[in-house]
């Protein structure tokens, strides 16, 4: 019944066509390529087409290389004047991050401070890695800085424990122990719009949660951006280029909503259909168990110790579905963004990292665009908890190499720019619908929506429900959309609702313009 209520701009803010990735298009380092895009979608509306090309495009970076061109690609890397002086161990980390073997950049580095020249082994000159990268992006990369983590040691657990335990005085000593973490985030936040939280779930929980959602690997889909000049015109594609990961939207365990358990949001996925994997079973959804408790951790610390002490998020008292992201360790990235730019109702970005033993050279790290010249480094290892505001802050993930790099996202809204958000969007939906049903199906839905709204007419839902039935299909179908239900379900809807959900649903079509 709540799956069924909410609309699917509620249940995944990304998937829907509401503008946010617009600024994708906009901002990423490819905009040439995506202004193509953009036209080819356009013009042909041919998916496969574009994809061709994207994938072809994707062949870029050092592994495409022998390894003997690697390192006369490396040398002539380093020898380059303006890298020359930068420091070595930034230097020679970015060439390993780039796909080069340490042992490759060692010897390049050898002959290079040797002052030995390679011979190119029957090619006439050595290929320009550096050109394959361009330059300047390589020596911003060098200069990134590594962003300042605050050491939190297994904060999720202290606040799994305030929540079971019943003694006040140990709720009381553990809340203390959070509130000065949180007081230390806050103030990162409210200075510098992002902050990152060492260890905030312990090796345990982190075990956890990878084994809860083993299960589901075959079940993730690519990634979609929005590819257009405005929130209507353009197509939602899949562009690994901009965004390569694969990502798994899980819901439940809704802030207020303490019942239900956690498990994938799309009715197919649940099935298995898709990958012809057997339904999850009872016992599997069970298994959600860590992931359960590790957003609930989350939601505790962001709306029991952050909300309270940040004016900007006064309203946030809601989020987003879960998204369970994995970028392939085989170059995956997500070009500069920023989540929200479309007032879609989201405020904070939390991301929930879940990779164990990483390292430096397998990149991967969240970029985060403090501002025009500086960019901070946030490495993706297990338990870290990145946060910022996410209708501010710039943003990438490098590309990841070697290792799939798995996360956990949850987006935080504000709640009056969310409910207009999802207002609007309804408004939009049910306009699409209007524009192909006839005047007199037009004219019932609205008939029918004055009066439920109408306070005179108190109508049960019984009444409502019944009536609702012997609406054309279009009508029907109009005010699916203005509720945010799906389209064949506005009578089922209406029948199971509660008096408060009838009322909220009132209110909404009184305030919605039609
Ligand atoms: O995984 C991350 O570090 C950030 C991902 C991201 O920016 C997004 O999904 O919008
Ligand atoms: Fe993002």
């Amino acid at each position: 019944m709540r799956a069924a209520l909410l609309s699917p701009l509620e249940r995944n803010p990304l998937r829907k066509r509401d503008g946010s990735m617009a600024c994708v298009a906009a901002n990423c380092d490819g905009q040439w390529h995506l202004r193509e895009l953009l036209e080819m979608v356009e013009s042909k509306s041919d998916k496969a087409h574009v994809l061709g090309i994207v994938a072809k495009r994707r062949e870029t970076t050092a592994t495409r290389l022998s390894e003997r061109e690697r390192l006369l690609a490396a040398v002539d890397f380093l020898k380059k004047p303006e890298i020359k002086d930068r420091p070595r161990q930034a230097v020679d980390e970015y060439l390993m991050r780039q796909g080069i073997a340490e042992d490759v950049v060692a010897e390049a580095r050898r002959l290079v401070d040797e002052d030995i020249v390679p011979l190119a082994g029957g090619q006439s000159h050595a290929p320009a890695f550096a050109s394959v990268e361009v330059d300047s992006a390589a020596a911003e990369e060098i200069d990134a800085i590594e962003a300042e983590l605050i050491a939190v040691d297994d904060l999720a657990s202290v606040l799994r424990k305030i929540e079971s335990t019943k003694k006040k005085a140990t709720k009381r000593v553990l809340r203390n122990k959070v509130g000065e973490r949180a007081k230390l985030c806050a103030a990162a936040l409210d200075c510098q719009s992002w902050a990152c939280l060492d260890g905030f779930a312990g090796p345990d929980l982190v075990d956890g949660v990878l084994r809860d959602v083993a299960c589901l690997e075959p079940l993730y889909a690519p990634s979609e951006i929005w590819v257009g000049t405005s929130a209507t015109l353009g197509a939602q594609v899949v562009v690994p280029e901009v965004r390569g990961d694969k990502v798994l939207w899980m819901c439940g365990a809704h802030p207020g909503r303490e019942r239900g358990g956690v498990e994938p949001c799309d009715d197919e996925v649940k099935r298995g259909v898709s990958a012809g994997v057997s339904r999850l079973s009872k016992s599997q959804e069970a298994r959600f168990q860590h992931l359960r408790d590790l957003m609930r951790s989350v939601d505790g610390f962001v709306l029991g110790e952050l909300v309270p002490r940040l004016g900007v998020l006064s309203d946030v008292s809601s989020r987003s579905d879960a998204m369970l992201a994995v970028y392939p360790g085989d170059g995956a990235r997500f070009q500069a963004h920023v989540d929200n730019t479309s007032l879609d109702g989201r405020k904070l970005t939390t991301v929930l990292y879940l990779n164990k033993g990483w390292t430096r050279e397998k990149g991967g790290q969240l970029r985060i665009h403090a501002t025009s010249k500086a960019h901070y480094d946030v490495e993706p290892r297990a338990g870290r908890l990145a946060l910022f505001y996410a209708d501010r802050i710039k943003h990438e993930v490098r590309p990841t190499w070697h290792q799939d790099r798995v996360a956990l996202t949850l987006w935080y809204y504000g709640d009056n720019e969310r409910r207009d958000a999802v207002d609007r969007a309804k408004v939009d939906a049910a306009t699409e619908v209007a524009v192909n049903a006839t005047d007199a199906e037009r004219r019932r839905a609205q008939a029918y929506a004055r009066d439920l709204c109408d306070p005179a007419h108190h109508a049960s839902v019984e009444d409502l429900a019944d009536r609702a039935e012997y609406l054309p299909r279009n009508s029907q179908k109009i005010l699916a959309a203005m509720a945010g239900v799906p389209d064949t379900h506005f009578a089922v809807a209406v029948r199971r609702m509660t008096p408060d959900a009838l009322n909220g649903l009132r209110t909404r079509f009184a305030t919605m313009g039609v």
